[in-house]
């Protein structure tokens, strides 16, 4: 799937993975947008985040890498069914298509396990739903890809997390489901997940205070720490290979210090 031309939704876009993320696909040339204004073929890129510091931040840097009429910053919170819907829209009316959604905003805090529940899974799956109403080749859509990321915590449980290990583990049965669905049904819209472990971010950042009753087991998880913490760019890397690759649909992808795997799952047919 050559990226030029294509128009990208990223969440969380302003800080981490989202920002790793956000930069390849522009570098790779696709339209990265959640709500943007357009003029033309003149790729421009608005950026959805809660967080208006690093947001505007980020548009001030891309505005320098790329030109200030390709970047604009929308604050704007998953949690939202009003905020996101009205993005999804502003997209649409503006670039008139959506190709590409990243599910990456996501939180990690035990304590404030709701707040967890509703940016890493109830937020994928309703934007996931949005997607669908302008992707869906049955409904007049173009189809597209939808890439979740994950976690390692959806593919093995994390002790000191186990609502975060429940919302990861959600995203990739989610993830999966949707790419036997969407194949099912005909929506041309391929579904992925990447599955990274640590990522040097400032999620990673601050895990050990988020533990909440768990923080007694903060010392095994810094165990599994040792097995190797990633840069954001080796996850973004692995989140282009599953937009671009057209023959990868329902994969998740684990990311380690070690390298890449595309998990294989027990299957119930
Ligand atoms: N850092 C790590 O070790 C790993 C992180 N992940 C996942 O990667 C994704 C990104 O995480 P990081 O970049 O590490 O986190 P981060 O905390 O560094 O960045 C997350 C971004 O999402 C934004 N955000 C948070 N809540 C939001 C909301 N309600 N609406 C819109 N934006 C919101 C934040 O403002 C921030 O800009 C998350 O889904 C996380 O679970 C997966 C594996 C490893
Ligand atoms: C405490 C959470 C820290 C960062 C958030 C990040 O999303 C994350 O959860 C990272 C997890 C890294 C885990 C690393 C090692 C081991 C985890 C075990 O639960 C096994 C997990 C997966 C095994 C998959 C497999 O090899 O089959």
């Amino acid at each position: 799937m050559a990226l030029s031309g294509q128009t990208a939704v990223v969440t969380g876009a302003a800080r981490g993975i989202g920002r790793a993320v956000t930069e390849l696909l522009l570098q790779h040339g696709a339209t990265v947008t959640v709500t943007l204004h357009n003029a033309g073929h003149v790729v421009e890129v608005a950026l959805l985040d809660v967080d208006e510091s690093a947001g505007l931040s980020l548009k001030a840097s891309l505005d320098q890498q790329h030109g200030a009429q390709r970047t604009l910053f929308l604050l704007c919170s998953v949690e939202s069914e009003e905020q996101t819907k009205a993005a999804f829209q502003k997209t649409v009316e503006t670039f008139g298509r959506v190709d590409i959604l990243c599910n990456n905003a996501g939180v990690l805090n035990e304590a404030a396990w709701e707040r967890s529940v509703s940016v890493n899974l109830v937020a994928v799956i309703r934007l996931t739903y949005m997607a669908l109403e302008h992707m869906n080749k049955g409904t007049g859509g173009r189809g597209g890809v939808i890439v979740n990321i994950a976690s390692m915590a959806g593919l093995g449980p994390l002790p000191s997390c186990p609502v975060y290990t429940a919302t990861k583990h959600a995203v990739v049965g989610f993830t999966r489901a949707m790419a036997a669905a969407s194949t099912a049904l005909g929506y041309g819209i391929r579904f992925n997940a990447v599955c990274p472990t640590f990522v040097q971010t400032d999620l990673f950042s601050n895990i050990y205070d988020r533990m909440g009753m768990f923080s007694q087991l903060a010392a095994q998880t810094r165990k599994f720490a040792t097995t190797g913490v990633l840069n954001v760019s080796e996850v973004a890397a692995g989140l282009l290979e599953l937009v671009t690759d057209e023959t990868k649909n329902g994969e998740a992808l684990m990311l380690t210090g070690g390298g890449k795997k595309y998990m294989t799952f027990p299957t119930l047919s």
